[in-house]
């Protein structure tokens, strides 16, 4: 746990403090950060589930490009950000295959400067390392993408409906978008993962249709002292409970089930609402190996090998925005209404 720990904790992209303090202070914070993380490993018996889970969304991926698009041969590895297999590891399987063309597909539904952007600079660094130097597409982000929304949808409104069939009559049921949260601090300073997280609502509630549905956008995963983005999670579960409320959690901003839904939601957060009396507490699914979700991820990768409308090849810099001349997300980042006073701005 601790060498995961000290690898997280040590990413310029999450430790923001000159270079010569990080080696020391990211050591010390993932010295402390050490017990809790075993503790919530501990309930999931003793390791996560993230890496099988994302072998088998690849071995679905290959299987659906393989039936729509036979004239091309392709194959998914791979690769973790702070524990094997790592970019070199991966960097190096993909070169002895004998990859003639990379895509980078990120499991993280929007571009944050902390998660995507810094695999791939880790991706970029080990490619150059071992000498991998071949056309390369990234995927910076997919969230708002059609597919992906209806397929989230689909798991919300059967959550939904589950709920409500459990409910007394006459309970109300709120949704609570749940999405990781960040330091305030790096969103002011141009992470578009906010504003990103905010348009995959957006999208999904539009496939959802349900004008009449409560819903509510919240942050959850607070892992250091400073000022994270909000509302968090826990206050709009307390919320809830004093308006006697059910709630639906949804997480927004993982496709795949892991420590913070099996164990932050399932049991840490529940425990609470619980506590404040909440009338129902329900949690939506995460995507893992979903038929629709795969789909929607197998035409990503198809878009981006004809031409790549929906995508943009953002190059590895930390500011995203800056990045995205020509990026169909940028363009929409533009068009976009005007934050209400007080919000912090993302993009
Ligand atoms: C300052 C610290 C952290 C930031 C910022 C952060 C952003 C961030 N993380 C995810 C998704 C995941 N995080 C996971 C584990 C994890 N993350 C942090 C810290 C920060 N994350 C820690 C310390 C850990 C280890 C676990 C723990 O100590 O609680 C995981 C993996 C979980 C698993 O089951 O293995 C994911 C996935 C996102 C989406 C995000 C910001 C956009
Ligand atoms: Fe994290
Ligand atoms: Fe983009």
């Amino acid at each position: 746990m601790r060498p995961f720990l000290v690898n997280l904790f040590t990413d310029p992209a999450i430790l923001r403090v000159p270079g010569f303090i990080r080696p020391w202070l990211g050591k010390l914070i993932a010295w402390r950060r050490t017990a809790p993380a075993m503790e919530n490993y501990a309930v999931l018996g003793g390791k996560s589930p993230l890496l099988e889970l994302t072998i088998a969304q690849g071995e679905a991926l290959d299987a659906i490009l393989a039936a729509r698009d036979p004239s091309a041969e392709y194959k998914s590895f791979v690769c973790m950000r702070y524990w094997h297999p790592m970019s070199d590891e991966c960097a190096r399987a993909v070169k002895d295959w004998g990859a003639e063309e990379v895509l980078l597909v990120p499991l993280y539904p929007q571009f944050s400067t902390t998660t995507t952007g810094s695999s791939i600079i880790a991706w970029n660094e080990a490619a150059a390392k071992i000498g991998l130097s071949l056309p390369t597409t990234t995927l910076c982000c997919f969230h708002s993408d059609e597919g992906f929304a209806a397929a989230t949808a689909r798991l919300v409104r059967q959550s939904i409906e589950d709920a409500r069939n459990t409910l007394p009559l006459g309970v109300p049921l709120r949704v609570l978008f749940s999405a990781h949260g960040l330091p305030e601090s790096i969103v002011k300073a141009g992470d578009p993962y906010q504003w990103q997280v905010e348009q995959t609502v957006e999208a999904v509630l539009r496939q959802l249709n349900m004008p009449e549905l409560d819903s509510v956008v919240c942050y959850q995963s607070r892992v250091t002292p400073q000022k994270w983005i909000s509302p968090s999670t826990e206050d709009e579960i307390e919320r809830a409970a004093h308006e006697k409320t059910a709630i639906l959690i949804c997480p927004i901003a993982f496709v795949s089930e892991h420590s913070e839904t099996l164990v932050e939601l399932d049991v840490e957060y529940r425990e609470e609402a619980e506590k404040l009396g909440i009338p129902g507490y329900f949690r939506v699914p995460a995507q893992n190996s979903d038929l629709a979700f795969i789909t929607a991820l197998t035409d990503l990768v198809l878009r981006a090998r004809n031409g790549g409308r929906a995508l943009c090849s953002f190059a590895g810099a930390r500011q995203c925005p800056k990045q995205h001349g020509d990026c169909p997300h940028a363009r929409a980042r533009a068009d976009a209404p005007a934050r209400p006073a007080g919000m912090p701005v993302s993009a």
